[in-house]
C-alpha cells in the first residue's frame, strides 16, 4: 500500500498551482472572477450545480478492503468496489489535476478535541473550497500549517468516470477508501457529497471509540437542556433546530460521548425552498456574505434571490458557518441530551404529529427509521417516497444499525432521556390528498415537548401503533393531534394505517436477533379497537 499523504504531497501540494487555506474573501473573489458564481443581493455567493442537485446514493461506493471488510454492513446502500478500480480512478484524478489550479482546505471535523479528526479537502472549484471552509472546522491561526490530515477528500466535479471501464454506476462517483484514507468525488457538483462523505467516515470510526455518531441537529435551552432532532434529509433537522428561544449547537451531525454531545461541523447547510424571514428568520438572516447559495434562482438585474422558485430543484441550499446564526454555540458542544425528537416526514399521513415513546418504542423506531425521501434530496426522487432508513440516516451509516441502536439504547436508559416521534409530513390524508403539517404547529409541539408541557397531561393510545398521543398542546388545534380524526373518511385512514403497519412489520423482520420487548413494539394490525 502506498503512502497516500506522501503521494498527495508530491502530486498536489508541490504544485505551484495549489492554493492553501485561502481566506473567505479570496475564495469568493476567485470564484466570481472565474465565472463559477455570482454575488446575490444579500452578499451570498450564488452558484449552480448543473445536473446533480442532490445526493446520488447509487454512485457512492466503499472500497472493499481487509481493514473494513468484516465490519461494513454491505447492502444496496453500502455498495462495494475494488481497490483496483479505486486506484485506477485515483490515477485518473491525479493526472486530471496535474495542470489545474486547485484549492486546498485543511481543518478539522469534530469540535470535541478528544475526538476531532484533521482533514484535507482538495477542490477544483473555489466555491467548493469555500463550502469546505464554511462547513468544517477552521484551524486556529497557530494550527495552520501543522495539520496532519487523516482523511483527504478530492472533489473534482468535472472529472467524469466511464461506467463501463471504471465499474461505476454513472459519470458521477463518490468512493471512500479507509485504507488509503481518501474520498474521491467526481462527476457531481452537489457540495453535500463532500460533507456527507466525511460524516460517513466519522460514523464508521466513532463507535469503536464508544462514541455514538448521530444524524441529528442539536440545540440548547435557557436551562442548559439539550435537545436532539434526528431525521433523514428534508424532515426538519435544520429548520427546527434554528429556534429563537434556544441556541443552536449544530444542524446535522453530532457525536455523543460520556460528557455530552459535540458537533462534527462548523457550519450549516439549510434548504431554502420557500424560505421566508417570517417562517425561518435565523436561516434567512444567515444568508449573507460568506454564505453559498446552491441552485437558488437569482434575479438577473436586481440579484434578489427568489426562494420560491424551484426551477433548478426543490433541494435549493445555503451553506454558511454557524457564526451566521445568532447566538449559536460556537464551540459546538453541549451536555447530555434531555430530549430526543425523531423527525419523520410521513407521506401516508397516518402517524400522529407528535407522540411520546417508551424506551422500547424509541429503540424500535430508531432501528426502523420510517420516513419519506423528499423531493430533490436524492437523485431521482421527485415526490415523497416512503422508506425505512435505519438510524434516520441509513445512507451514512456503514456499520449494522444494531451497533448504533445498542449505544443509543444504553444512553437513553442511563440518562432517562425523553423521546418523542414528530411527524413533519402529511396530515388530513396522504401526500396528494392531505397537506404537509404546518411548520408553525410543529414548532409549537416541539416547544411544548422541550419545556416539559407534555409531561403531565392526558394521552390517548392509537390502536394500531400503540403510540401515546397528547390530547392537548398549546397553540395547536386539538383536532389535528389525533390523525384518524383529520381524514375526511375514518375508514380510509384505518385502511392506510393497516398498510403502513404491515410495512413496519415486514421491514422489522430483517432484525433477526433483536429482543422480544423491542420486537413486540410491532404494530397490531388486527387490533380489536378498529
Ligand atoms: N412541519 C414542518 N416541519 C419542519 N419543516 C417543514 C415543515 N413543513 C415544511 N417544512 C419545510 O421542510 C424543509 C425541512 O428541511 P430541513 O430543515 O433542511 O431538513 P433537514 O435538515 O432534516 O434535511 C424546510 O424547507 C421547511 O421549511
Ligand atoms: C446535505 C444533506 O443533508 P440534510 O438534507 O440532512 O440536511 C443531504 O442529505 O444531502
Ligand atoms: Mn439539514
Amino acid at each position: 500500500m502506498y503512502n497516500v499523504n506522501k503521494l498527495i504531497d508530491y502530486h498536489i501540494l508541490k504544485s505551484n498551482k495549489a492554493y492553501f487555506n485561502l481566506s473567505q474573501d479570496e475564495l469568493i473573489n476567485i470564484s466570481v472572477a472565474k465565472g463559477e458564481g455570482d454575488l446575490a443581493k444579500n452578499g451570498a455567493l450564488s452558484i449552480n450545480t448543473g445536473k446533480y442537485t442532490g445526493r446520488s446514493p447509487k454512485d457512492r461506493f466503499i472500497v472493499d478492503e481487509p481493514l473494513v471488510h468484516d465490519y461494513i454492513n454491505w447492502n444496496n446502500t453500502n455498495q462495494p468496489t475494488s481497490s483496483y478500480k479505486f486506484e485506477r480512478l485515483f490515477d485518473k484524478a491525479i493526472n486530471y489535476i496535474n495542470d489545474k489550479e486547485i484549492f486546498i482546505f485543511e481543518g478539522y471535523v469534530g469540535s470535541d478535541s478528544n475526538y476531532r479528526m484533521p482533514i484535507r479537502v482538495v477542490n477544483e472549484f473555489a466555491y467548493q473550497n469555500l463550502f469546505a471552509q464554511q462547513m468544517f472546522i477552521k484551524p486556529k491561526e497557530e494550527e495552520r500549517g501543522s495539520i496532519k490530515p487523516e482523511f483527504t477528500v478530492i472533489a473534482l466535479p468535472n472529472l467524469m468516470s466511464n461506467p463501463k471501464v471504471d465499474g461505476t454506476n454513472s459519470e458521477a462517483f463518490v468512493i471512500i477508501s479507509f485504507e488509503k484514507k481518501i474520498v474521491l468525488i467526481g462527476g457531481t457538483k452537489y457540495s453535500g457529497e463532500i460533507k456527507k462523505s466525511i460524516f460517513t467516515i466519522m460514523n464508521y470510526l466513532l463507535p469503536f471509540k464508544d462514541v455514538l455518531p448521530m444524524h441529528c441537529s442539536a440545540n440548547v435551552g435557557e436551562n442548559n437542556d439539550v435537545a436532539l432532532f434526528f431525521g433523514l434529509s428534508g424532515t426538519g433537522k435544520t429548520t427546527l433546530s434554528a429556534d429563537e428561544n434556544r441556541r443552536l449547537i449544530g444542524d446535522d451531525e453530532h457525536g455523543w460521548t460520556d460528557n455530552g454531545i459535540f458537533n462534527f461541523e462548523g457550519g450549516c447547510y439549510a434548504k431554502c425552498i420557500n424560505l421566508s424571514h417570517k417562517k425561518e428568520p435565523q436561516i434567512f438572516n444567515a444568508i449573507k456574505r460568506g454564505a453559498i447559495l446552491e441552485n437558488v434562482v437569482i434575479d438577473k438585474d436586481t440579484k434578489e434571490p427568489d426562494y420560491d422558485n424551484d426551477k433548478y430543484t426543490e433541494n435549493t441550499r445555503a451553506a454558511f458557518p454557524v457564526e451566521h446564526i445568532e447566538e449559536a454555540i460556537l464551540e459546538g458542544e453541549g451536555g447530555i441530551p434531555n430530549t430526543i425528537i425523531f423527525l419523520t416526514a410521513d407521506a401516508t399521513g397516518v402517524l400522529p404529529p407528535i407522540s411520546k415513546l417508551t424506551k422500547e418504542q424509541a429503540m424500535y423506531h430508531f432501528m426502523s427509521g420510517y420516513t419519506s425521501k423528499l423531493a430533490g434530496t436524492e437523485r431521482g426522487i421527485v415526490e415523497p417516497k416512503a422508506t425505512f432508513s435505519s438510524c434516520f440516516g441509513e445512507p451514512f451509516m456503514l456499520l449494522k444499525p444494531q451497533v448504533y441502536a445498542k449505544i443509543l439504547g444504553e444512553k437513553i436508559e442511563k440518562y432517562n432521556t425523553n423521546v418523542f416521534l414528530v411527524n413533519t409530513g402529511w396530515t388530513g390524508g396522504s401526500y396528494g390528498e392531505g397537506n404537509r403539517m404546518k411548520l408553525e404547529y410543529t414548532r409549537a409541539m416541539v416547544k411544548a415537548a422541550l419545556i416539559g408541557e407534555l409531561d403531565n397531561i392526558k394521552y390517548i393510545k392509537d390502536p394500531i401503533f400503540n403510540l401515546s398521543i397528547p390530547t392537548e398542546c398549546k397553540n395547536v388545534p386539538k383536532d389535528i393531534l389525533d390523525p384518524s380524526s383529520t381524514w375526511g373518511n375514518t375508514e380510509e385512514y384505518f385502511q392506510k394505517a393497516r398498510e403502513l403497519a404491515k410495512a413496519f412489520i415486514q421491514n422489522f423482520e430483517k432484525f433477526s436477533t433483536v429482543s422480544d420487548d423491542i420486537r413486540n413494539v410491532n404494530p397490531k394490525i388486527f387490533s380489536k379497537a378498529i
